[in-house]
């Protein structure tokens, strides 16, 4: 084991035997007992792993209050008050997100910021649970459980941890997976609607102009805004002078009165986290763009250093600015199309009548041609859903409405209820597992899920009602085979309930996530499973696509599958109906599955749903989410979100060259670029879906769902998959080198010769028309991965350009049946 000491004194790690360790700490000089202990964690992560490894060093930091901790990830790091903290990251991580973390959190310690975080949120004393006077059969045991069940509940958190973490803190009662549930997010209705709102106009000189332009193109939210929005914004921007001391933002405030972005012209100013320093800005830099997006409590409090004169936007303005400019521009836009299209069309007749009938008078010519309906061409693929058509063919559609219409005679009441088990918990109450007696119905004692949505609690957003109706209103308008049935309504003073179709097989989270009876948790199922899950949610947003509903919160834990291991849509507060080719502006979803144009206030339309996707498959097959790493704050995940490419996926993952294709076309940042933008027909059609079954043949469930148990067939089940893979994962180094002895270039490569991954006696290639190698190879010696980075490919490229022998015997190549395009990742 080596070891590398740093400027700080925390240690890092790296094993000899190619696994990567993080480890490093720091603890105050008290370091009693914490309420984890350090002993009983090294005791516990060698117990997950014996190669996992903990140093430690000294240092010193400050305490903290539960408010800082609240806020940060508790991932990583751990402490508790006064007591030691603990640095270490899971030996599964992959290198660029190891490096990352070390990045910020040794940074971090080395600028002497607190980093250090609490390991558990205070837990929720608000009892949400139904009245007593509703109670029904075995109500007082449950109350007693869940009670139990709330008070030493986690409270959910925005982040994810890494398994290793998971495995060694989390106790391993039910509850646990609230702990991991990520937390959605709305942003407040705009007071007046963007068309009746008159952006303001403060005066400013040309240099304060000049600063703005500079400070909005600095900055990652706002850099992509057009002229004229960039105009308007300046314009709105109203100066600010604080006194030396002065406060301009508090720590933990989420008041309207704090959703503002500011740009200091003059001055500098502080970032006190628990009376803390831990930044500084000076002139021309800018602060606060996440209260422009979201209405959240503030990370620091802001205090002027000296006099200081700063340039402030608030939320509203720059909500109504972007979305009237935006709306306004993309009206122009389709006018101008529109414009475009019928002038070229009338030159086309004009020429057309010229060409057949040149002596006749010009004028005549000149009439406005009576222009032919052309009949839109229809795009060649599947048909869409049409729930007629199901109600003729299925007999579960068919009992769906039956059973609806006993409900109505049979439950009307609340009462009619038995109340069995929690079977998970939303934003404003639980779900329950219920069962209802209807006469009519075989069996006629039926199971149903019960989601209570309390009201009046104390911790619900001004809109969430709303939402709540909405939600009711979407579902009462649409069946589809996979989408949550809703079968009845409940309302009273203190909740809404809804009675839904009961969906057995749980969230698409918990077959992501598994942990085995060891406390051991694998991430990722097979990609013939997410193939299947993806092209039917593909399908079913398709759908929605078409009755213009936006979805716009497609996570695993809104994918429940059902009792044949088909996906079913839930959850849909946040969707809203927009019309062909408008858009819509709130931020709303779930931060690791926004998109750019969410983020950047540029306007939503099916793109968003088709990004979700996206994310959705790359963590269906790696396990992990392409943006967040454990310790990222918000304001960093959207940054992650706007600017960079995706995380390359861990090597041990098998993943073909279609399924990284799609990712890419779906987790395109330009909206109008990604795949399904067009039409849906093109992510239908996506060659990862090739050899799919015929829709109709799944809408009517006549297909069986792949399970994990067929995994070993994905690999065969198309003969243009390739995938290479190797669950043992190598150290990168040292498979370069192996490299360079074992392989022999000898000759020209054609075309793309491919293997299936169980015939890994042999080489696997696959390379470009041009003869690059770029992508798969394997043999039984050197079991090389995917290669992942764009270095490491070009790498490679450079080594293994034309024919490869392994160990000088030549590889048997097969002649290409088919012909490659676009094999590798870009
Ligand atoms: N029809 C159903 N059958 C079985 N379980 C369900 C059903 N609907 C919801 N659940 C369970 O209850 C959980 C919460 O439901 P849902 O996501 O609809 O609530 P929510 O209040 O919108 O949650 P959140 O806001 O946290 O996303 C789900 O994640 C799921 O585990």
């Amino acid at each position: 084991m080596k070891k590398k000491n740093d400027s700080s004194g925390s240690e890092r790690s790296v094993g000899d035997d190619g696994i990567k360790y993080v480890a490093g700490a720091v603890r105050n000089e008290n370091p009693t007992r914490s309420s984890i202990g350090r002993s009983n964690l090294v005791e516990r992560a060698r117990a997950f792993d014996p190669k996992f490894d903990i140093s430690f060093s000294e240092g010193k930091f400050s305490t903290h209050t539960a408010e800082s901790a609240r806020r940060s990830s508790w991932a990583n790091l751990f402490r508790s008050e006064k007591e030691p903290a603990f640095l270490f990251v899971s030996p599964t991580l992959s290198d660029q997100r190891r490096k990352s973390m070390e990045e910020r959190i040794l940074g971090n310690m080395r600028d002497e910021q607190n980093l250090l975080l609490s390991r558990r949120t205070p837990p929720k004393t608000v009892p949400r649970l139904p009245k007593h006077n509703r109670v029904g059969p075995n109500m007082k045991a449950l109350l007693d459980a869940s009670e139990h069940r709330r008070t030493n509940a986690v409270k959910p958190v925005h982040l994810r941890m890494t398994n290793a973490v998971k495995s060694i803190f989390v106790d391993k009662s039910p509850i646990n997976k609230y702990a991991f549930k990520l937390k959605k997010v709305c942003a407040p209705k705009l007071k007046v609607s963007a068309e009746a709102f008159q952006p303001p106009v403060n005066p400013k000189t040309s240099w304060q102009r000049s600063l703005l332009h500079k400070a909005i193109n600095d900055n990652f939210l706002l850099k992509n805004t057009h002229k004229k929005t960039e105009e308007a914004l300046v314009d709105a921007m109203e100066t600010v002078t604080v006194p030396k001391g002065g406060i301009l933002a508090k720590q933990g405030d989420s008041s309207e009165q704090e959703d503002n972005f500011y740009v200091l012209q003059e001055g500098k100013v502080e970032f006190l986290l628990d009376n803390q320093r831990v930044k500084t800005a000076k002139a021309g830099e800018s602060f606060g763009e996440e209260r422009l997006l979201l209405r959240v409590p503030n990370e620091t409090t802001v205090k002027a250093m000296e006099s200081s004169i700063l340039l402030r936007l608030n939320q509203y303005d720059f909500r109504s600015i972007m979305e009237k400019t935006i709306a306004e521009e993309w009206e122009e836009e389709s006018q101008r199309g529109k414009k475009e299209q019928a002038e070229a069309s009338t030159q086309q007749q004009a020429r057309k009548v010229h060409k057949k009938d040149t002596h006749k008078p010009i004028k005549k010519i000149q009439k406005p041609m009576k222009q032919k309906t052309k009949k839109e061409k229809k795009p060649k693929g599947p048909e869409l859903f049409d729930p007629k058509s199901l109600e003729k063919h299925s007999m579960e559609f068919k009992r769906q409405v039956e059973i609806r219409r006993s409900i109505k005679k049979h439950a009307k009441n609340w009462d009619d209820l038995e109340f069995i088990s929690v079977l998970g918990e939303g934003q404003f109450g639980e779900v329950w597992l219920v069962a209802a007696i209807l006469p009519n119905i075989d069996p006629s004692r039926q199971e149903f899920a019960l989601k209570i949505q309390n009201k009046n609690d104390e911790e619900i957003r001004d809109d969430a009602v709303a939402e709540i109706y909405q939600e009711i209103n979407v579902l009462k308008q649409i069946h589809h085979p996979f989408i949550v049935n809703l079968v009845n309504v409940y309302e009273s003073e203190e909740s809404i309930d809804m009675l839904l179709g009961l969906i057995p097989g749980g969230e698409l989270w918990d077959q992501i996530h598994v942990e085995d009876e060891h406390g051991k948790w694998t991430s990722g199922i097979s990609e013939r499973r997410a193939r299947f899950i993806s092209y039917v949610l593909a399908d079913t947003l398709a759908f929605l696509h078409s009755r213009e509903l936006l979805f716009r919160d497609l996570k695993p834990e809104n994918i429940m599958i059902d009792k044949d291991g088909y996906p079913i849509l839930i959850d849909f507060g946040f969707a809203k109906k927009v019309p062909k080719g408008s858009l819509t502006f709130t931020f709303c979803g779930t931060p690791n599955y926004v998109a750019p144009e969410i983020i950047q206030n540029t306007g939503q339309s099916v793109g968003v749903d088709h990004w979700a996707l996206g994310v959705v498959i790359y963590e269906m097959i790696s396990g992990e989410n392409p943006f967040f790493c454990d310790d990222m704050c918000q304001v960093e995940l959207y940054e992650t979100i706007v600017s960079e490419a995706p995380y390359a996926m861990r090597d041990d993952k098998a993943a073909s060259n279609q399924v990284l294709n799609i990712i890419d076309k779906l987790l395109q940042k330009n909206p109008k670029k990604r795949l399904g933008y067009d039409s849906p027909m093109e992510l239908l059609l996506d060659p990862w879906f090739k050899g799919m079954p015929d829709l109709n043949e799944i809408r009517t469930k006549r297909v069986k769902a792949p399970t994990e148990e067929d995994a070993d067939q994905t690999l065969s089940f198309e003969e243009e998959n390739t995938f290479a893979s190797s669950k043992e994962a190598e150290d990168m180094t040292l498979v370069e080198e192996k490299i360079e002895e074992d392989v022999v270039v000898v000759g020209e490569l054609p075309l793309s010769p491919v293997k299936t991954m169980k015939d890994s006696s042999k080489w696997i290639i696959n390379s470009t028309s041009k003869g690059k190698l770029k992508g798969y190879y394997m043999s039984p010696k050197t079991p090389l991965q995917r290669t992942t980075s764009r270095e490491r490919r070009d790498l490679l490229n450079k080594k293994l350009v034309d024919v490869i022998s392994l160990d000088g015997n030549a590889v048997e190549i097969d002649k290409p049946t088919k012909k490659h395009t676009n094999a590798t990742k870009k």
